[in-house]
């Protein structure tokens, strides 16, 4: 999939700025963004950039601060770039280690997780999947059935796998995430790992004790609806891929209109991972 990257860069800087700018892009379907030291940047998939949108709404903010950006097509951009030229293994919460193939086994950790990212997002060293993983944790998903919204590389849904869960659905979007899922549970021995590419209509019309939502905030609103639906009563659901401010409270109100209560919320940086039980 080829991305449009739009590099920003502000003029004083407030945090505030840089907020309501990502807040226009993220309506417009940008869904990856990344600090920089004169701003941010910006990514969406080429085929939904309009430039003419994008300046339209964000030329509100023309008389209030002082910013610019130019574009740049990045053809199939490998998201996982610097890991893979800098392969190190991770660790989260002294339980799990994330390694590549060619790196040693470490019996110290009691799960290991095995990646191979290629173009697919997910090797826990971003701070939302890695606060994700701290949620599997300490959650206890023994025989639970599971939905991996947005796998990536299948991280999330191998862990659930290595932590017991009975059986795990992994849907995404993008056909190279699906593969990528594919081959990283069968290189983790995760055989209750189902893969599925698509968006949220292709979400079984089931009933699962536990959702794993790590995307982005305007997605998981567009698919709020869907996860009420398919989550049992009483059920958790673990959403993350947004900032504290001023996302949180958004997602609290849309998540509460279909029956998913907030209850508490790890951050790191700004990012957050929040946990949510049905009614
Ligand atoms: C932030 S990554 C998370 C990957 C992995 N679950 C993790 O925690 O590291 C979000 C993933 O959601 C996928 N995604 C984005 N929009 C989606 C949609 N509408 N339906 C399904 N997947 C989507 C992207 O392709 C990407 O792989």
């Amino acid at each position: 999939m080829n991305y449009y990257e739009l590099v920003f860069t502000l003029t004083d800087g407030e945090d505030y700025q840089q907020d309501l700018l990502i807040d226009a892009l993220g309506g417009l379907g940008f869904d990856t963004f990344e600090e920089t030291e004169i701003g941010f940047k910006a990514y969406t998939p080429a085929e939904s950039f309009d430039k003419y949108k994008v300046d339209e709404a964000l030329s509100e903010y023309d008389d209030m601060f002082t910013f610019n950006y130019e574009v740049n097509l990045i053809p199939q951009k490998n998201w996982n770039e610097e890991w893979e030229s800098n392969f190190q293994p991770m660790q989260v919460d002294g339980k799990v280690r994330i390694r590549a193939t060619f790196h040693p086994t470490d019996p110290a950790y009691p799960y290991e997780i095995v990646i191979d990212p290629k173009m697919a997002f997910g090797t826990g060293h971003h701070e939302t999947t890695t606060m994700m993983m701290s949620h599997i944790l300490e959650a206890d998903l023994a025989g639970k059935y599971v939905l991996d919204m947005g796998c990536g590389t299948g991280i999330l849904a191998i862990l659930a796998s290595k932590v017991g869960a009975s059986e795990i659905v992994a849907i995404d979007y993008d056909p190279l995430s699906y593969e990528s899922t594919i081959e990283n549970s069968k290189l983790n021995k995760a055989d209750n790992v189902l893969a599925i590419c698509g968006s949220k209509d292709v979400i079984p019309d089931a009933h699962f004790d536990t959702i794993l939502a790590n995307i982005n905030r305007n997605i998981l609103l567009d698919q709020m609806q869907r996860y009420g639906e398919v989550l049992k009563p009483e059920g958790t659901i673990y959403f993350s891929g947004f900032y504290e401010t001023p996302d949180l409270d958004i997602i609290k109100e849309e998540a509460g209109k279909h029956g998913m209560n907030y209850i508490e919320h790890k951050k790191m940086k700004d990012w957050v991972a929040a946990r949510f039980v049905k009614a």
